[in-house]
């Protein structure tokens, strides 16, 4: 049964680092209740969850991509783009190293979050911006190339993370709004969806696609091309950039 990693928002998430748009205020009881029915979805879709233990003292710790990236049986820590959000990472080291996971870190003056990679098959893309530089990229390829990945950089700009701007259906296709993609021509295949949200899709296996309610024409489109789209509710975590990839971190099926 594939495992997906997660981590129940503290008490402090209203207090989430934005970046690219206004602060809203977070209802934290339905943030509570929108991450549980994130967390119901993947196991009603045939996922076993591993909780990483929750950090109180970090606001953005429930978006648990961000600390890592997974290809193979490695593991690289991040060091995270963000000052304040570093002390997540090593709760969700010793949780994806006791999976069986070997460990390699990103190293100062390398920075990198898990949200600006996006892996599609064995290429990686890694979003160059606001929180991944030059050398954690670099330091990135020197840990997976001998795993044969294919690491390239795509700048990002618009947005927060490279998967605030895209992400990949099942057979590889890049979706993404495009009113937010630096440069769809870094993909090998690009489309664009109608709105933001639907640019964020999880691949649960087979034909289904985790994805927010927020974006019922790209849920249509993609229902048009046969996929089955699993929808939930997270506009808390909108509120603070998050997106449906950001909330779990997938590990080998
Ligand atoms: C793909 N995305 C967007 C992510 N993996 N992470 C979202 C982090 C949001 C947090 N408030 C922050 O600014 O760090």
């Amino acid at each position: 049964m594939p495992t997906a990693l997660i981590r129940r928002p503290g008490p402090r998430l209203a207090e989430g680092l934005v970046t690219h748009i206004e602060r809203r205020p977070v209802d934290i009881a339905l943030a509570a209740s929108q991450w549980q029915q994130y967390v119901d979805a993947l196991h009603r879709t045939g996922w076993s969850t591993v909780e990483v233990p929750p950090i109180e003292e970090c606001p953005d710790s429930v978006f648990v991509e961000d600390t890592m990236v997974v290809y193979g049986d490695l593991a690289v820590i991040a060091r995270a783009g963000a000052n304040e959000r570093r002390p997540e990472a090593a709760a969700a080291e010793e949780t994806v190293a006791k999976q069986g996971y070997r460990i390699a870190h990103i190293t100062d003056p390398g920075t990198l979050d898990g949200g600006d990679v996006l892996k599609v098959g064995s290429t990686m893309y890694v979003g160059q911006g606001g929180r991944t530089n030059t050398a954690g990229v670099e330091q990135l390829r020197a840990a997976f190339a001998p795993l044969g990945a294919d690491v390239r950089a795509v700048p990002v700009r618009k947005v927060l993370h490279l998967k605030s701007a895209v992400t990949a259906l099942p057979d590889g296709t890049v979706i993404g709004y495009e009113p937010l993609v630096d440069d769809p021509s870094a993909f090998d295949s690009f489309r664009s969806v109608p709105e933001e949200a639907g640019a964020h899709v999880v691949l649960l296996g087979e034909d289904r696609l985790l994805m927010a309610a927020s974006a019922p024409r790209s849920a249509e489109l993609f229902a048009d091309l046969g996929y089955t789209p699993v929808v939930v509710d997270i506009s808390e975590f909108e509120k603070l950039e998050g997106c449906v990839t950001c909330l779990s971190v997938r590990l080998r099926q």
